[in-house]
């Protein structure tokens, strides 16, 4: 059975990759290198002894897709591919537009043409905005976005309950993604951002290796256990072994499914700072700076729903997350640029 992965070069889209070629699925790549590196896929090959297709095309680019569709049987879709930083999408709204909404409308097209209505969505938990109340539930009111990165993924789920509205032979799973992180235990392949990083994990590894000098905490007056921001992260192998479960489900049933995927538990930017510290076993210098606009105090998820449906549920620990992103980030202290 022949899965394609859009984005399957990037940090989920490769861990993804290695446990469907474990699972002795056949994976089709697309991905347009925009922020990945091809070797990501090189490795997966050397850890899995399989080899999966690759394709450097966008997903805007219907021939080039349609090409793909003809030269291998698709079954379903796992669709990752599209641009992520909420920041740079305040600045250039129409490319995560461009990208992340019309990019699936694209791919929905072709895959109707051939007849292909299998896909699996990364969505975020962002499309929560600020909750009312944790844990969150999947059917907490969404919508209430605060940047175009956001609303690029609301707007996707809302095309895909209205193409499955139209068409019942549609089949939909909406992942919620709450924070990934992590890598996977080999060291070999892990999360490479371009730049500074934005987001918390790769921060704090970067000071860890002394790339940067120290992290910023920012705020420390939420009303969390210690001040500083809750949120749920959840290992990377954990969240690809969601995707193979999701995809399962897709040959018994139709419509749209909407999932949490995170684990429920929340830790706080100091928690994962000292977590991290064991994990290297090193003192990492911190400063404590204002809130960051836009940030919420807490956001964690239930995520029973998933485990009911999908029999799925993250195993690993914060002590897991951070040994291994540990692993990736000092055996590769320059991601993928060797
Ligand atoms: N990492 C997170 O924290 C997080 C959280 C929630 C949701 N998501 C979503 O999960 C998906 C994967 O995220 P990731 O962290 O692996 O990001 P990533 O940037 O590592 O992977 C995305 C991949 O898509 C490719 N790509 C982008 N635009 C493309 C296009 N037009 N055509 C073909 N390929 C294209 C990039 O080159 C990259 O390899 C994204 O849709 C992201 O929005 C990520
Ligand atoms: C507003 C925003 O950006 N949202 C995105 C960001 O969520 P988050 O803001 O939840 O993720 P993040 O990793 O940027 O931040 C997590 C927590 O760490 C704090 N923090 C972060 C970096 C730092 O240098 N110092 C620090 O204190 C931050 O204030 C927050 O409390 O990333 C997610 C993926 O993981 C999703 O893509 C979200 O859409």
């Amino acid at each position: 059975m022949s899965i394609l992965i859009t984005g399957g070069a990037g940090y989920i889209g490769s861990h993804t990759c290695l446990e469907l070629l474990n699972a002795d699925y056949d994976v089709v790549v697309v991905d347009n290198l925009c922020n990945s590196h091809e070797i990501s896929l090189h490795r997966v090959e050397s850890l899995t002894g399989k080899r999966p297709a690759f394709y450097p095309v966008d997903i805007r680019n219907k021939d080039a897709l349609r090409k793909v569709f003809t030269e291998h049987s698709i079954e379903a879709v796992i669709h990752f591919a599209g641009l992520k930083a909420v920041g740079e999408s305040t600045q250039i709204p129409l490319a995560y537009f461009d990208n992340n909404v019309s990019g699936t409308v694209k791919l929905l097209e072709v895959m109707e043409e051939f007849d292909v209505r299998h896909l699996v969505f990364s969505s975020s938990a962002t499309v929560y905005g600020d909750p009312h109340e944790v844990p969150i539930k999947e059917d907490f009111p969404v919508g209430q976005v605060t940047n175009p990165y956001g609303r690029s993924k609301f707007m996707v789920e809302e095309i895909l309950q209205d193409t499955a509205t139209s068409d019942q032979r549609w089949n939909f799973s909406i992942l919620r993604y709450f924070n990934p992180v992590g890598a996977h235990e080999s060291g070999m392949i892990g999360e490479d951002p371009s730049g500074i990083p934005n987001n918390l994990m790769p921060y704090i590894a970067q000071v860890a290796v002394g790339k940067l000098e120290q992290l910023n905490v920012f705020g420390n007056d939420y009303p969390t256990h210690d001040g500083s921001g809750v949120r749920d992260y959840i290992h990377v192998v954990d969240l690809a072994l969601g995707h193979l479960a999701a995809l399962k489900t897709h040959w018994i049933d139709h419509g749209v499914h909407i999932y949490n995927l995170g684990t429920g538990k929340g830790s706080s930017v100091l928690d994962m700072l000292h977590a991290f510290e064991k994990a290297c076993d090193k003192q990492l210098p911190y400063q404590i700076q204002p809130r960051r606009p836009g940030d919420i105090a807490q956001c964690y998820a239930d995520p029973a729903y998933a485990e009911e449906r999908l029999g799925w549920k993250a195993t690993r620990t914060v002590e897991d997350m951070t040994r291994d992103t540990w692993r990736w980030q000092s055996e590769n202290p320059n991601g993928f640029n060797e």
